[in-house]
């Protein structure tokens, strides 16, 4: 659905997006992660055919950018990270401008905006002004907008910035939903969390780099590869641990606090030894636990020593 073969774009010295590969199929929902400036809404705005790579390929349903942007516009619905709305319009008289623009006509045009209202649920807000609407309204009527042609493709910029706790919530609902219509998504965030549980895929960038690029279950088990306990003892922390450096299972042994953070080695999953090592050396257990791995911790992990 979406392949990026090395796509680069330059601003003078700067590399804004540095030979992103990607590619992604019908369903996949990849949420694009990046602090500000990191290169999303360039990448994306390459794959809507809004600005113009100077390296790299791009193909959206097999069709590339440079041949045939036409028709990838057609595919695409791309929804900035800000984006204006117009005095003096409600919300249904602003999605039939939309669609009459994409020349949806005749009685289809009212059933259709009517339709992406709906999914967005927003109908109970037709014929408030669009001005009017609050930051979380105003997201899911731009969202409405970009569904207005079906499109197969989604590329959306942020759609939750701004928005509170509960409209954060609805909106990942709604991502939720386009990913089961079978649509491929790429959504931006500069917030992992927020994305998590959304998305089959994931992909970190920074500086134009994307660091990670996997589908969440493999990036949690890569992240798994090396198991880390976190231990504390009623006393002496500093012996314990020197003695659980020198246990076969164990890689690595930091303090933070009074705790014992202890990293197993590669592969190793069986660690049920180390209690008793501690025990019977009169050690009493206070916390013996295996650190979560989420995905944020699980990117910590993966992208830790990659970036420039
Ligand atoms: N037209 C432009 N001219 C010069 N530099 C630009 C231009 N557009 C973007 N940049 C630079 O390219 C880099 C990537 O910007 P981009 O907007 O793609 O980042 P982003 O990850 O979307 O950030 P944000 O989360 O803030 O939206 C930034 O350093 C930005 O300043």
């Amino acid at each position: 659905m979406i392949e990026t073969i090395k796509l680069t774009k330059r601003y003078g010295n700067l590399i804004a997006a540095n030979e992103i590969s990607l590619n992604l199929k019908e369903g996949d929902v990849f949420g694009f992660i990046g602090p500000n400036g990191s290169g999303k809404t360039t990448t994306m705005r390459m794959i809507a055919t809004l600005l113009n790579p100077d390296y790299g390929e791009c193909y959206v349903c097999g069709q590339s950018i440079y041949s045939k942007p036409q028709e990838i516009r057609r595919l695409v619905g791309y929804m900035p990270d800000f984006f204006g709305v117009y005095d003096d319009m409600t919300v249904m008289e602003y999605l039939e401008f939309f669609a009459s623009a994409y020349r949806i006509n005749g009685p289809a045009r009212r059933k259709v905006c009517e339709d992406k209202l709906d999914l967005v649920d927003m109908a109970f807000k037709r014929d408030a002004m669009v001005s009017q609407l609050s930051r979380g309204q105003t997201q899911r009527v731009g969202l409405a907008r970009t569904l207005l042609h079906d499109p197969q493709v989604l590329l959306l910029d942020e759609p939750a910035s701004g928005l509170d706790p509960r409209a954060r919530i609805e909106m990942r609902g709604l991502l939720r939903r386009l990913g089961s219509m079978q649509k491929t998504v790429i959504v931006s965030s500069h917030i992992l969390p927020e994305l998590a549980d959304v998305c089959t895929r994931v992909g970190i960038i920074e500086k134009g780099v994307m660091l990670v690029d996997n589908y969440v279950d493999e990036v949690m088990r890569q992240a798994r590869q090396a198991i880390m306990l976190e231990i504390k003892v009623m006393e002496r922390p500093e012996p314990a641990a020197k003695l659980l450096e020198q246990m076969d299972e164990v890689s690595d042994v930091t303090m933070q606090g009074d705790t014992i953070c202890v990293t197993l080695k590669s592969g190793v999953e069986d660690y049920s030894g180390l209690v008793p090592a501690l025990l019977g050396q009169g050690y009493r257990l206070k916390q013996f636990r295996e650190e979560e791995v989420n995905l944020e911790t699980a990117f910590m992990r993966l992208t830790m020593g990659k970036q420039q």
